[in-house]
């Protein structure tokens, strides 16, 4: 009898867990290389599986490929190690064991680790060895990645007609990590000639049941499970997982009144676990008929519970002048001179005032904290910097829904300075997710969809701009770079400041064609000291020889410095003024005097501009 025609009729027993088992034996390095060093402990391990009920086990392969091997610096080992895996399943096999050849997914959550083509080359180069010791099936496992097992399972099934088990891992209950519901990832590896279809490992019976019950039974494939036995929880930094073997018996039930056909188990499980599922659903006949649950139809409102009414800064620079300012919120506690500055530059008439994260890798008052307050005291709109530095998936996602709950609505997404040039310099820097990644899960929350595709119950307004850093050699590929940006969802962009006047020249040439429009970066130096230090290390910024001379020449004397700094930069704003309606004031050390002197030195120009205009009529 063959394996799928043993499923037509039975419920079939997988294994549990090979890692977690030698773990709990003691073992903390590569699993799989212990095919070669001590084979008999991997043998034990398949042989009580065997025992407890397991008609099915699978190969010490999960991590056997050329990217997960070379970890331990093992990648030459690669023949070897699947060679032995089999040899040592089919010897503690019986004869009515069926063998099958694992192979696991490697991408996490972070696509951008591993592309595409490297996947291929690694998956095949397994996949190969394993089809040659002669498997009985293959078993595709712990994907995270559905974009990662499509791939993998059409490249299997080219290559065999051996039966192919593609189980994929759940991001939450019911849908994968990029959103995909589950019926419809089930539907699609399904089309791709999957034989069996299902889920492993990451959550345990709970979610799976409550998961599959949206999902209808398969035309052409048959449902299969293994859990983990429990969420994990950590203990003295090891990961561990809880085991009941009644719930395991329960929850087998369940699973069969789900569709289920083949059940077996992943981290966590032991052959109590194993023994405990086929005691419950061994000797059962499959159901051949379920009632599927609809998923709950979440109301999403339209109107968001922000009550900002003010038009969005991309509309509003669209159609005319527009000046935004940052003060960034103070390095250390007191906040009365940056709400002074909050106020002076909202009496200046500036459409936002904006407030880096943490900008240069130093902790600062947090900015939504300093955020609020300004908005409170002046009544303007706050602008707040979003950094993938400093949280992670969870934390950003937390802290949009804290903005919007707030009436933030206007944000400007980036990947933020590295730890490493801050104060911190040993602090993790986080990112999970890149700057494109951030603008389209901001512009998923406005369809009121979380970034793993559940329902937010409302949708958000966010507004979202994005960095352009126009320092760089090539100025076509920082265009080209805005472009992908549009692309994830940017509504407009603010650009770093910008030293030179022929330097904004070329950027308007290079960008007028770009369908968002772009506010120019201007930060008035404060000294000459300031002015070498932008030169010097700022990574990008370079100033021309005469803004340097000039700032050298006013020497010492802070008056003539600062005056210098002003003049400087109401020449770069002359530029900017011409050619565009967007000007992005930086406020240095929370010097707002500044700042204000320029909004009002742009607001003066505007006005000569419309009386200029009028004598014309
Ligand atoms: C308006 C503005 C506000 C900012 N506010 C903050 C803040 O509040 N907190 C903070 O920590 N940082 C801030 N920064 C700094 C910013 O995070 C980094 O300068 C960032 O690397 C550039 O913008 P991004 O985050 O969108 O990077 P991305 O465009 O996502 O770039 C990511 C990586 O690619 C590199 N890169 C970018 N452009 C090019 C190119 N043309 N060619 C090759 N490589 C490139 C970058 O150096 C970076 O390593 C701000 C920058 C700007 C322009
Ligand atoms: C990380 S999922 C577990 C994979 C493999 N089946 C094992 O039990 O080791
Ligand atoms: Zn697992």
């Amino acid at each position: 009898m063959s394996f799928l025609e043993d499923l037509k009729s039975k419920i079939l027993i997988g294994d549990g867990a090979m890692g977690t088992m030698l773990y709990s034996h003691g073992v903390d390095r590569c699993f799989e290389e212990l095919n070669l060093s001590k084979p008999d402990d991997v043998k034990r391990v398949h042989q009580a599986y065997i025992q407890a009920g397991a008609n099915l086990i699978q190969t010490n392969t999960y991590g056997a490929n050329d990217i997960k091997l070379s970890r331990y610096g093992l990648e030459d080992e690669i023949r070897q190690i699947n060679k032995t895996a089999v040899e040592i399943a089919k010897r503690a096999a019986t004869s009515s064991t069926y063998v099958f050849g694992t192979i696991g997914g490697v991408r996490s959550f972070k696509k951008s680790a591993h592309t595409l083509e490297e996947i291929k080359r690694n998956f095949r180069e397994q996949l190969f060895i394993l089809l040659n010791e002669d498997v009985d099936g293959l078993l595709l496992e712990t994907y995270y990645d559905l974009e990662e097992m499509k791939t993998v399972l059409q490249i299997a099934k080219k290559e065999t007609n051996k039966p192919i088990i593609a189980n994929v891992s759940l991001h939450e209950a019911g849908v994968l990590q990029d959103g995909t519901a589950l019926t419809d990832a089930f539907s699609t590896l399904e089309e791709l000639g999957a034989n069996v279809i299902g889920l492993n490992c990451r959550l345990g019976p709970y979610h799976m049941i409550q998961s599959l019950e949206e999902v209808p039974l398969l035309e052409s494939a048959y449902l299969s499970v293994f859990p983990n036995s429990s969420l994990p929880a950590l203990n003295e930094g090891r990961l561990v997982y809880e085991s009941d073997e009644g719930y395991f018996k329960e929850s087998a039930l369940k699973f069969r009144d789900q569709g289920v056909r083949l059940i077996g188990g992943c981290c966590g499980t032991t052959p109590k676990h194993i023994q405990a599922i086929a005691e419950a659903v061994g000797h059962l006949a499959p159901v051949t008929d379920k009632k599927v649950r609809v998923p709950k139809q979440v109301q999403v409102n339209i109107t968001s519970s922000n009550t900002d009414t003010l038009p969005p800064l991309q509309e509003i620079v669209k159609e005319k002048r527009s000046v935004i300012v940052e003060l960034d919120p103070p390095k250390k506690l007191g906040m009365n001179k940056f709400l002074e500055g909050a106020q002076a530059l909202h009496h200046a008439g500036i459409d936002a005032l904006t407030l880096a994260d943490n900008s240069l890798a130093s902790p600062r008052v947090s900015n939504l904290a300093a955020g609020i307050l300004a908005k409170e005291k002046t009544g303007g709109r706050a602008l707040i910097h979003i950094t993938c530095r400093d949280r992670n998936l969870i934390g950003l996602q937390s802290h949009l829904m804290g903005l919007h709950s707030l009436g933030l609505s206007d944000v400007l997404a980036i990947t933020g300075d590295p730890s490493k040039i801050g104060d911190f310099p040993g602090a993790t820097s986080v990112y999970d997710v890149s700057s494109f990644d951030l603008i389209s899960l901001i512009k998923q929350f406005n369809e009121g969809v979380s970034y793993s595709g559940k329902p937010l119950g409302e949708k958000t307004n966010f507004s979202v701009a994005a960095a352009f850093n126009p320092n760089v050699r090539h100025l076509d590929k920082a265009v080209v770079r805005l472009e992908k940006k549009i692309a994830h969802g940017a509504d407009y962009f603010i650009s770093q400041p910008l030293y030179s006047s022929q330097q904004i020249v070329d950027v308007y040439e290079e960008t007028r064609n770009l369908k968002a429009p772009i506010y120019i970066g201007i930060m008035p130096l404060t000294s000459s000291r300031n002015a070498e230090f932008i030169h010097n290390e700022i990574p990008g910024i370079k100033l021309s020889d005469s803004i340097r001379e000039k700032m050298a020449a006013a020497g010492t004397d802070k008056e003539q410095a600062r005056q210098e700094g002003l003049a400087i930069a109401k020449d770069l704003i002359d530029t900017a003024f011409d050619l565009f309606n967007g000007i992005y004031l930086i406020t240095p050390f929370l010097q707002y005097d500044l700042t204000v002197e320029l909004t009002n030195y742009i607001h003066e120009k505007e006005k000569q501009l419309a009386e200029r205009k009028i004598t014309h009529v």
